[in-house]
């Protein structure tokens, strides 16, 4: 996948998809498909390099995937040229710049694609009905995607961070359409883990995510190839004092070598309990094994 991070002009002509797609959620998904299968066209995504509310002086509260997991969902998809802009660069623009400018002139769209609540120009003052007509009106195809619903609502990126902060990650998948997960490097530990039978993958969850809360999830692990089943605390861990939030996977059927420096893609599946300080590490070595007991059992269920 090629990406730009300015508004160079498209060496080719492009169905482009618009928005700020955190997550790239089954709603995000349905407007992405879009612009896939349309002979001549180069399937393509226009989004920002930072969420709109951060460039805003707010805050989401924070992500649900990093650029770099952003990138590898995209290319998955099919979509063959991403767009990552600042949205300060196009923040001002009104409605007819922002087509006549950025999509004619740069991305040289011939279809644009968007969901039914999609905003734009200068204070988001047009919506997708607004596009259609500036997009018809230049002889360009509009496709506006009707709403993806979940159980009666509309799937949003704020649905599903506010259910991944309740510790709800099954239902933040089934919205998603992937598990909620993080790809971050392994650290080394202090080799307790390893003292008490339970090796883990030490890794830090990227500082702009929304937090589930602290406590133990059955895990799936992508590992040189491969999907292993794990159980993952999220915490601080004040058994042993721990003072930094860190997520640690012990894998109950991994018998390869260390992993450590790697960057390591690891989905939180199903939360298990809460963490807990325990009276000394026996105890809570012996915790650990039975929460992944709990794992396998779980991934045997799933079949998996
Ligand atoms: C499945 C699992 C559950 C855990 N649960 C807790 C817990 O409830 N309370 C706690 O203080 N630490 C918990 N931990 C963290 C352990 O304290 C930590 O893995 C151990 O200290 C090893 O740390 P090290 O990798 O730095 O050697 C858990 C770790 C795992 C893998
Ligand atoms: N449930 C949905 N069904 C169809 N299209 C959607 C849905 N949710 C978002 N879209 C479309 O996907 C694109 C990206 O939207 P956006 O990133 O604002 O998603 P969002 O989930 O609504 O985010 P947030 O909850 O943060 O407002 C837009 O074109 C938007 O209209």
């Amino acid at each position: 996948m090629k990406i730009f991070y300015d508004l160079q002009p498209s060496a080719v002509e492009t169905a482009v998809a618009l928005g700020t797609f955190d997550g790239l959620h089954l709603g995000h998904r349905a407007v992405i498909f879009q612009t896939l299968g349309e002979a001549g066209l180069t399937p393509t995504v226009l989004t920002f390099s930072a969420n709109p509310l951060c460039d805003l002086g707010g805050s989401t509260g924070g992500e649900l995937m990093t650029e770099a997991q952003k990138v590898r969902v995209l290319e998955s998809l099919g979509v063959e040229q991403l767009y990552l802009l600042r949205f300060s660069s196009l923040m001002n623009l009104s409605p007819e710049q922002f087509v006549d400018e950025v999509l004619v002139r740069a991305l040289h769209a011939k279809k644009v694609c968007c969901g039914f609540n999609y905003t734009f120009g200068a204070g988001g003052r047009a919506d997708s009905e607004t596009l259609r007509h500036l997009c018809t009106g230049r002889g360009l195809r509009a496709a506006v995607a009707p709403a993806v619903l979940s159980g009666g609502e509309t799937v949003s990126s704020t649905r599903i961070r506010a259910l991944v902060e309740k510790g709800e990650v099954a239902a933040a998948a089934r919205l998603l359409g992937r598990p909620y997960g993080y790809l971050s490097a392994v650290r080394h530990g202090r080799q307790l883990g390893r003292r008490l039978g339970t090796p883990t993958l030490n890794q830090e969850i990227p500082k702009s995510f929304v937090l589930p809360p602290f406590g133990v999830y059955v895990s799936r692990v992508h590992l040189q190839g491969s999907t292993y089943c794990g159980v993952t605390n999220v915490g601080m861990r004040p058994t042993v004092d721990g003072h930094r939030l860190t997520a640690e996977t012990w894998m109950p059927g991994y018998t390869g070598p260390e992993v450590y420096g790697e960057t390591v893609q690891t989905d939180l599946l199903q939360f298990l309990r809460p963490e807990q300080k325990f009276a000394d590490v026996e105890t809570l070595g012996r915790q650990i094994r039975a929460d992944g007991k709990q794992a396998e059992a779980f991934f045997a269920r799933r079949g998996q």
